[in-house]
């Protein structure tokens, strides 16, 4: 087995950990970035279906996310709109279908007041509490220790008003059951995106792709990491050392003076920490857990919807399909859907057989867009609850209570030991953006440190003071 020194090893090769080697490199700190897979780019993949360009995993990019939008710019990436001229649909809980213009659901005026009442609150407490330490805040234990789901019953008897507020922020955000997570949570969510009334406008949040997908932004990356980069080496062991840490890979052993781990939280226990971790870390981490969503991709030969006057963009909070929009790709002549089956729902969707899954999905596509949309020539269901090391999908959140308990250490180094991805960010948490600023804001962390301890120690970094400071 090769072992090689560095000053930082990073374990994920993901959005957080590359943007980490990459300011850590351009620091003029050595960095070695072990990749379990055989790819880089962690939850952002594109991958060629039948013929078919699919991004599989992350994808969009709103105006507020700057730092992933800056960056995408300095690579030399492009981004595109995504398509959205023409109407909406919504299918009601009674299955009534309608088409509509504008932002607001077409629901009854007292539904509507409802919901725009809920929103104003969710906006105050996103703007008030914020999404730095959410944890910090006076009203953090009441708002951490209710479900959504009971906030929402005990704000509002409109029951179609709680469902349709539900639907943004448990199927369509945290990818659980809006009884599996706090208010704090979701408030955290909200105020990560500006607002929640940024979260309930799809034409913000939804609002641009990256010509070629996502991936590209960490395929640049890597390219200019070079063999930096080590694929098909998932890290086993963390050991401290006198030196800082040791990364025992199943290929390659890196002696580092850092470490940054740059996966999501619930796969740090993949991993085995020499001596143990602290008590505290042993608990939260096992409070943070990945949701889960299937998100399934049809590909048409023609953008059929866009002929009938209909953008793509259709919401069915109580049908198995919650949401779908147009996918189609940057110059495609094709068209594609791109859909989503969240939490429970995509519990029952995986009871069931391919064949009978791929019917029923595309039934409601059909309910919503009309017969055309049951005959795909490409269909394709994103499945990351399958995927080894990643284990959900989007991201991960705290069970109820566990943020105002744990979120204020999330981030603690220990000893040489950094935690860094979008499970952890305040801005852009859960999202591209949030991994980008979160392993940018880790290394200056490390490069702060360092410079430190330099200059402390007269710049001898090999001196036994130095590696007793760091652990
Ligand atoms: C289906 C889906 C749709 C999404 N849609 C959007 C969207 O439209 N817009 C948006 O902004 N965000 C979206 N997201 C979320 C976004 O993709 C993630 O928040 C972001 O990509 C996470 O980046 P990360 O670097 O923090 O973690 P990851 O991308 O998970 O990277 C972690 C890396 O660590 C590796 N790894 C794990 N364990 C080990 C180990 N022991 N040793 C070595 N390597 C290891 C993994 O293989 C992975 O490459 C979506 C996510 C999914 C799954």
């Amino acid at each position: 087995m090769e072992t090689i020194e560095r000053d930082v090893v990073i374990v994920g090769a993901g959005t957080a950990g590359l943007n980490a080697a990459r300011d850590l490199r351009a620091a003029g700190l050595s960095v070695a970035v072990l990749e379990a897979r055989d790819r880089v780019g962690g939850r952002t993949w594109t991958k060629t279906i039948d013929g078919a360009m699919l991004e599989i995993g992350g994808q969009w990019i709103s105006p507020d996310q700057t730092a992933l939008k800056e960056l995408v710019a300095e690579l030399g990436l492009e981004m595109f709109s995504r398509y959205r001229d023409g109407k909406s649909v919504y299918v009601a809980p009674d299955g009534t279908r309608s088409v509509y213009d504008g932002d607001m659901f077409p629901v009854s005026a007292r539904t509507g007041a409802e919901m725009q009442r809920m929103i104003g609150i969710l906006d105050g407490l996103a703007e008030e509490i914020g999404a730095s330490e959410p944890w910090a805040h006076p009203r953090a234990r009441e708002l951490d220790t209710i479900s959504l789901r009971e906030w929402m019953s005990q704000t509002s008897d409109d029951q179609e008003a709680c469902a349709n507020i539900g639907h943004f922020l448990a199927g369509g955000m945290l990818t659980k059951p809006s009884h599996a997570f706090s208010v704090l949570q979701a408030v955290l969510m909200a105020a990560s995106a500006g607002s929640f009334s940024n979260l309930v406008d799809e034409d913000l949040l939804l609002d641009k792709r990256v010509v070629g997908g996502m991936q590209n932004v960490s395929l640049a990356i890597a390219a200019q990491l070079g063999e930096d980069v080590v694929l098909d080496s998932p890290v086993r062991a963390l050991n401290r050392t006198d030196g800082g840490v040791t990364a025992v890979a199943d290929h390659v052993t890196v002696n580092a003076r850092y470490a940054v781990m740059a996966v999501p939280p619930n796969l740090y226990s993949r991993v085995s920490f020499n001596p143990p971790l602290p008590r505290l870390q042993h608990q939260m981490h096992q409070h943070q857990s990945l949701g889960l969503v299937i998100k399934v991709h049809a590909v048409y030969e023609t953008p059929f919807w866009r002929e009938e006057g209909l953008s793509g963009t259709c919401f069915s909070p109580n049908l198995l399909v919650q949401e779908i929009y147009d996918n189609t790709n940057h110059g495609d002549t094709r068209g594609t859907l791109v859909a989503f089956v969240p939490d429970e729902k995509a519990d029952a969707a995986f009871e069931l057989g391919a064949g009978e899954r791929r019917r029923v999905v595309l039934a409601d596509f059909a309910t919503s867009l009309g017969a055309k949309a049951l005959e795909p020539v490409v269909y394709y269901e994103s499945d990351w609850g399958s995927e080894e090391w990643t284990r959900g999908a989007y991201a991960a959140s705290y069970d109820l209570g566990g943020l105002h308990r744990y979120g204020a250490h999330q981030l603690t180094p220990v000893g040489p030991i950094y935690w860094a991805s979008s499970d952890l960010a305040a801005e852009g948490y859960q999202h591209v953006d949030g991994a980008v600023r979160i392993g940018r804001a880790t290394a200056a962390k490390i490069v702060a440190r360092d410079a430190d301890l330099r200059g402390v120690l007269g710049g001898n970094e090999n001196s036994p003071a130095l590696a007793r400071a760091q652990s």
